[in-house]
């Protein structure tokens, strides 16, 4: 058996071409969606993402508001960037770019992003609300995966899920998502703590790899026609010298999974749909 290809790049176009349609309707009543983003440094695969993302908000109409700093910014310079961009009505959501160069503290930043134009959704206010259940931005990657799942029919309703990392951005608000009443999975939250991984796994529907460790998840540690969600994205040097990035589920789960999320064309193109999704959901609300 080979797996079904869950095809993230795919579902994400259908998602632009349904957010075109809403950044229209929001056009006729005088909005324009504003998406900011702020990078601090030059890191090249940092400028490849920010640069994507603006190439997806040209592509469904949505405005982009860059702001760059040197990587030597002091965190005042960094402050006032992000005080403007809130007080900005054009921008309606941005992002800071992560990770931000070690001398500039990540926490205090996140936190200087007014709750309602987080666009990420990973500000502690918005990971609060997604506790308590109350109406909030949802974190990019955990909302890509649940719609990723929910739009290939993937039953989420009772299902065992074996969720690997309990990382901030993927794993943690994941978790809280798959559990909400209206996902109504079953969540086995596992980590670097858990004493048998694979029993875990084997014992799950859907198995979601998010630990940044190259090939974690190997064919033995699963069901058959078990559903595998690829998270991992590691730049690892191959045997001719140039880096590539790499997943965390072994080629071979293909073989034995029902259903497979890969890793590049999965979760990556689905995130970045979310994010778009997110600025215009705060655009119509005015
Ligand atoms: N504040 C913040 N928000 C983020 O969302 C954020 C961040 N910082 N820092 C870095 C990570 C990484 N990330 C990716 C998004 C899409 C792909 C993606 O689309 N990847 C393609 C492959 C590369 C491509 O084709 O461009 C794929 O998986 O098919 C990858 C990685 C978002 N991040």
């Amino acid at each position: 058996m080979t797996a079904t290809i869950l095809d993230g790049k795919a579902t994400a176009a259908e998602i632009k071409d349904e957010l075109r349609v809403r950044v229209k309707a929001l056009a006729e009543r005088g909005v324009t969606p504003g998406l900011g983003t702020v990078l601090v440094g030059a890191d090249p695969g940092s400028q490849a993402y920010v640069n994507g993302k603006h190439r997806d908000c040209a592509e469904v109409g949505i405005a982009s508001i860059r702001r760059e700093l040197p990587a030597d910014a002091t965190q005042a310079q960094l402050d006032e960037v992000l005080t403007d961009l809130n007080a900005d009505p054009a921008c309606h959501g941005y992002i800071v770019q992560l990770p931000l160069p070690a001398h500039l503290d990540t926490q205090r930043a996140l936190e200087m992003i007014d709750p309602d134009k987080d666009a990420d959704g990973l500000h502690p206010v918005n990971l609060g609300r997604l506790v308590l259940g109350y109406d909030a931005p949802l974190p990019c990657t955990p909302r890509g995966i649940v719609e990723l799942l929910r739009r290939h029919d993937v039953a989420l309703r009772g299902a065992k899920v074996a969720l690997v990392g309990r990382g901030n951005t993927v794993g943690r608000p994941l978790g809280l998502l798959l559990t909400r009443r209206s996902e109504n999975a079953t969540v086995t939250l596992c980590h670097t703590g858990t004493l048998d991984l694979a029993a875990h796994t084997r014992a799950a529907d859907i198995v979601i790899v998010a630990a940044g460790v190259p090939g974690l998840l190997t064919a033995d540690m699963i069901t058959p026609g078990a559903t595998v969600v690829d998270v991992g994205i590691t730049r690892v040097i191959g045997a001719d010298g140039k880096g590539r990035y790499t997943g965390d589920v072994d080629p071979e789960v293909a073989e034995v999974a029902g259903a497979l999320v890969p890793m590049p064309g999965g979760v990556g193109p689905m995130t970045r749909a979310m994010l778009l999704t997110n600025v215009v959901e705060r655009a119509e609300r005015g």
